[in-house]
């Protein structure tokens, strides 16, 4: 399976073109007034049907969001999946579900290997677990902080389990996380910027390539491993 992307932070039509032409799996869109992220839901709302024209499922972000600004985003934005970037309860995440038939993906902070429990309360309700970097201290944004953690604390999950990984990814690093974790899903927001909020179109792409020259490594190692094997059957 090659590995998905979600490109985070989008706020123009031509990062969410350039997603688009990439193969993204989806295009996150930031609901935080401190982000310079930060989109209206009307803004969104034509990048979304831009996206969903073009085939590129949607994400909204959100941060301790209420009731009746879930709904706004919800009705303006149509979006394939919320995120949950705050300190949401599984409570929450379930009605919210139950209310838009939406998908849900829950960001997990992470810094010591202590952080991953916090995703138990949310398995069974979210249907992605996200995790990333916790943010630096005195930073305003709980997410798109550019930091990353340590990929190896993730090695004391099942290998199966499918998680988004995030937090400090760009084009040079991301091989060595995928190598690191093997995991097949991916969030970056600031590793393809030229400056906070401003997607750089060159960035998505290298950072689109690098992922899937590691794609085509895993695919040629395990056909090289295949051909060993046969290679050792006795010729019948
Ligand atoms: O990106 C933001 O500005 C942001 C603000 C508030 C909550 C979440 C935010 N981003 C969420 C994401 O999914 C980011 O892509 C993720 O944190 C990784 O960001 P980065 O380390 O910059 O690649």
């Amino acid at each position: 399976m090659s590995t998905h992307i979600k490109f985070c932070g989008l706020k123009t039509v031509e990062a969410v073109e350039q997603a688009a032409a990439l193969g993204a799996w989806k295009a996150g869109f930031i609901f935080f007034a401190k982000s310079p992220r930060n989109v209206t839901v009307e803004h969104a709302g034509m990048l979304a049907a831009r996206a969903h024209a073009l085939g590129l499922a949607t994400v909204a972000v959100t941060v301790n969001a209420s009731d009746a600004e879930l709904d706004a985003i919800i009705d303006g934005v149509r979006p394939t999946l919320l995120q949950f970037h705050g300190a949401e309860s599984p409570a929450q995440i379930s009605k919210i579900k139950a209310r838009s038939g939406l998908k849900a993906m829950k960001a997990i902070p992470v810094r010591t290997a202590e952080d991953l429990a916090a995703m138990e309360p949310f398995l069974g309700v979210a249907d992605h677990i996200l995790f990333d970097a916790k943010a630096p201290r005195g930073s305003a944004l709980p997410g798109g902080n550019g930091v990353q953690f340590d990929w190896t604390l993730l090695d004391s999950l099942d290998r199966q389990t499918d998680y988004v990984l995030s937090g400090g990814l760009d084009a040079a690093n991301v091989g060595v996380a995928l190598r690191t974790t093997g995991c097949r899903f991916l969030d970056v927001s600031s590793g393809i910027e030229s400056a906070p909020g401003i997607k750089d179109l060159d960035k998505m792409r290298a950072f689109a390539e690098a992922v899937r020259r590691h794609d085509s490594e895993a695919v040629n190692s395990t056909d090289s491993a295949i051909g060993t094997a046969k290679s050792k059957e006795p010729i019948s």
